[in-house]
């Protein structure tokens, strides 16, 4: 993975040399910081030694009974079904293995999805680190009577990853249902390397030791200075324009197959680094699709963005025929990727023209070395960012309130969050 930082210096916000250097001294700190958390199996940073302690073998052997199904379906939600997302979309054009993901409780869309899937042929892969997350359950009971109007034996093709303990590690057990478990110390969204975020893609057959290769060769790059680790400059760099001004963080991959990444990010990096009132809001945008939808704010709106391209350097490419069509012959004879690639560098050189900053992530392709590595780099860039501003990165203290919420608005139990719902002030205009 490469980083371009060019386009964060000078600009407004921006960055200085001096602060690359003052910066880079607090990297030098917070990476000691870290690597005694990592040394000692610290809650969190233990997710950035998994590139060596996750056992592709285990995760092989347990999908094995399974053979190759015609689909697999991912019942979980957050980061128990984003990492895997990301790596199933990324890597979906190596498999005929569909992948689809459970990670909303839209009774529409589920029974669309329910209806549309070969239910005889389909893995249910369940994944809840907690195994108590009322939407990930939900949907399972929903997906297992759909599997017995059918006639299909669930229990003959569901795979569950979760916890030690919870309501799905002893349905688990009473069905003695092939499982793995979540890494011990690694919140969900840190968890695209391990069980959490491979089984889907052992499942569908997918190079899962390609994945955790790239996710090693992002950990060797971890250094105590940004001038050496493009993961922990951007991680850096992130923060210090935060401090100047850039609160929104629009994370812009230029290709479809890295759409779902930009979501895992949106996880990773609001619910790491938003608390204490502090953290930058990330947005999802996909290039070129989102130069003719969001770019106008980013070039000409506040101040107040930063904006991540992200591109593979090597891609399949189709030509643009020749054409004698009025304005159109400058097209014929280049690829579609040429157009893209044009965009991406249109687009950078727009945004430093307003002085905007903006930052330039490559990797290789998107293969699995080049998504195991990106996600890698992203978590790693996570971890600075949040030793750097003081946060508590591996919490997420803010989403309970809501959980209560709805549980009691379900019967579920007594919460006063539940009663608080009532209170709401209502201003209804018709
Ligand atoms: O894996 P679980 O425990 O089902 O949690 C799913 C997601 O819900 C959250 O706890 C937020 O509610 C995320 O941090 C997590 O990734």
């Amino acid at each position: 993975m490469e980083l371009d930082i060019g386009n964060a210096l000078g600009g407004s916000p921006g960055l200085t040399e001096d602060t690359l250097e003052h910066l880079d001294e607090r990297v030098g700190i917070a990476h000691e910081r870290i690597e005694q958390g990592r040394a000692d199996d610290e809650h969190g940073y233990a997710a950035l030694n998994l590139p060596e302690t996750v056992d592709t073998d285990a995760i092989r052997a347990a999908v094995e009974p399974f053979g190759t199904p015609a689909a697999v379906l991912t019942v979980g939600i957050g980061g128990s079904a984003l990492g895997a997302a990301t790596i199933s979309a990324a890597l979906a054009d190596q498999t005929d293995v569909e992948a689809h993901f459970l990670d909303n409780v839209d009774p529409e869309d589920t029974a669309e999805l329910l209806d549309s899937l070969p239910l005889d042929d389909t893995v249910v892969n369940v994944v809840s680190r907690s195994g108590t997350t009322a939407e990930t359950l939900s949907n399972f009971l929903v997906v297992r009577e759909a599997m017995d109007d059918a006639g299909v034996d669930w229990t003959e093709q569901t795979f569950v990853t979760t916890g030690d303990d919870g309501n799905l590690r002893n349905l688990a057990d009473t069905h003695d249902l092939p499982s793995l478990k979540v890494p011990e110390g690694v919140p969900g969204r840190f968890s695209a390397i391990s069980t959490v975020g491979l089984a889907c893609a052992a499942l569908q057959g997918l190079d899962i030791e390609g994945v955790v290769a790239g996710a090693q060769t992002a950990m060797d790059d971890l250094s105590g200075s940004l001038y050496d680790s493009p993961a922990y400059a951007y991680g850096a760099v992130c923060y210090g324009l935060a401090e100047r001004g850039a609160l929104t963080n629009a994370m812009m991959p230029y290709a479809e197959s890295l759409e779902y990444f930009a979501e895992w990010f949106a996880q990773l990096w609001a619910e790491s680094l938003g608390k204490e009132q502090v953290g930058q809001t990330p947005a999802r945008a996909l290039g070129a699709t989102d130069q003719h939808s969001q770019l106008q704010l980013y070039r000409a709106g506040p101040r107040d963005k930063l904006v991540t391209l992200v591109r593979p350097r090597e891609r399949e490419d189709i030509d643009i025929p020749e054409t004698d069509l009025e304005g159109l012959s400058y097209l014929g004879g280049s690829g579609l990727g040429d157009l893209l690639d044009a965009e991406f560098e249109a687009t950078e050189a727009s945004l430093a023209a307003e002085g905007r900053p903006n930052v330039r992530i490559e990797i290789d392709a998107v293969d699995a070395e080049g998504i195991g590595e990106l996600l890698y780099a992203m978590e790693a860039a996570t971890v600075m960012y949040g030793e750097l501003a003081g946060l508590s990165t591996f919490t997420q203290p803010a989403v309970e309130w809501g959980k209560k919420a709805a549980r009691g608005l379900l019967g579920g139990g007594d919460f006063a969050e539940a009663e608080a719902v009532a209170d709401k002030r209502t201003f209804t205009i018709e």
